[in-house]
């Protein structure tokens, strides 16, 4: 799938395109007033492409604000009547996807909860088929880079070329700072499997509240993704939804002013010259990690076959926390990250287990 996904870029379908993807507006519209007070400020800064307002919230518990509804639709035209900044919304299921193309909005795109469902997305995908439709794919509540793949899988094969990926974060399942934890090795994983899929991130939601906002936009671009959404409005502290992760249009400006943009490549001959070396000795050291790894794996064997003969267990408890003691300390003083070397180590530690389990397995 990965090769022959033959994805549009986002300049196709948003020709003056010249900087990353910007999609801002309301968490949730609230009212026509708010809507057009929020995007006549935005509407100011080019950077700003797509207007965006939540009509249709999904919430984790009921009873908090749901969303205007398809009313919201209406306030959407008017903005982009006004403005000419394009207009998306979030949609849920099919009747939303039908009522957003109806309203002639330019994008929609698929919400976290409902991409985890495979049904709910193969609805959506019968609704935008044959049509021009514009689709962006959050990613799932769970880092489950095949059910991510699988929606837009179940799009593309409904005839949508113009695709968006949104990374947006994922339930924590253990206490963090992020309001939705990153996982950036998910949306690596995606970028390898589909090369082509333009990808944004959507810092808001993985941040929360405003304080992180910047640090999560600008890793996003230091990992090359093409755009971000964050979420504006006129006036964060009087929101009905999300208010701790809203800024108004001018705090937006000041967040992109300090955003470095980054390119996947310099086109600079110099650059390339040095990145090259710099490549080749990082391969040579590879190399030799990989040899050194190769002459551990066969004293390991030795000792499994050794062990084997006189019946000593494969898992060595004390000799392997202390040698994972020792590795850290010794790791740290190097300056390498200690959550790095435990891993490594780990890793390194359940293969030998393995392999001395193999031994030990009778003939
Ligand atoms: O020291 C041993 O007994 C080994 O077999 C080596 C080794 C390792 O990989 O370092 C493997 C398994 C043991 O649990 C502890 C350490």
């Amino acid at each position: 799938m990965s090769t022959k996904f033959e994805i549009n870029p986002i300049k196709e379908w948003l020709p003056h395109i010249n900087n990353p993807l910007l999609i801002s507006g309301p968490c949730s519209l609230e009212s026509e007033k708010q809507a057009l007070d929020t995007a006549r400020l935005l509407a100011k800064d080019p950077r700003v492409f797509v207007y965006r307002g939540g009509v249709w919230k999904p919430r984790t518990r009921p009873g908090s604000f749901e969303g205007v509804g398809s009313i919201g639709l209406k306030w959407l035209q008017t903005v982009k009547q006004e403005t000419g900044l394009p207009v998306g919304t979030e949609v849920a299921n099919a009747q939303h996807t039908e009522e957003a193309l109806k309203a002639g909005l330019d994008v929609i795109w698929i919400g976290a909860r409902s991409t985890a469902s495979p049904f709910v997305v193969q609805e959506i995908a019968d609704v935008v088929k044959g049509s021009n439709a514009v689709v962006m794919i959050k990613n799932p509540v769970n880092p489950d880079v095949q059910l991510w793949v699988g929606a837009i899988e179940r799009i593309y094969q409904a005839g949508i070329k113009n695709i968006v990926a949104i990374h947006r974060g994922f339930t924590p399942f253990r206490e963090t700072v992020y309001r939705n934890y990153p996982n950036w090795k998910t949306v690596i994983e995606l970028r390898r499997l589909m090369p082509n899929l333009p990808i944004i991130c959507d810092p808001s939601h993985i941040a929360g509240k405003r304080e992180l906002l910047f640090e999560i936009a600008q890793k996003a671009f230091d990992m090359g993704m093409e755009g971000l959404m964050l979420e504006s409005h006129i006036d964060p502290s009087c929101a009905l939804s999300d208010a701790a992760q809203q800024v108004t249009p001018a705090d937006l400006a000041k967040l992109l002013d300090r955003l470095v943009i980054r390119h996947q490549s310099a086109n600079n001959p110099e650059f390339e010259n040095r990145l090259d070396m710099l490549r080749s000795r990082i391969d040579a050291i590879d190399s030799e990690l990989l040899e050194l790894l190769a002459s551990r794996v066969t004293i390991v064997k030795e000792i499994g076959k050794y062990k084997k003969e006189n019946n000593v267990t494969a898992l060595q408890i004390n000799r392997w926390a202390q040698l994972m003691e020792n590795r850290v300390k010794t790791g740290t003083k190097l300056d390498l990250n200690e959550t790095f070397v435990k891993i490594l180590f780990q890793l390194i530690h359940e293969d030998s287990v393995r392999m001395q389990t193999e031994i030990m397995e009778p003939n």
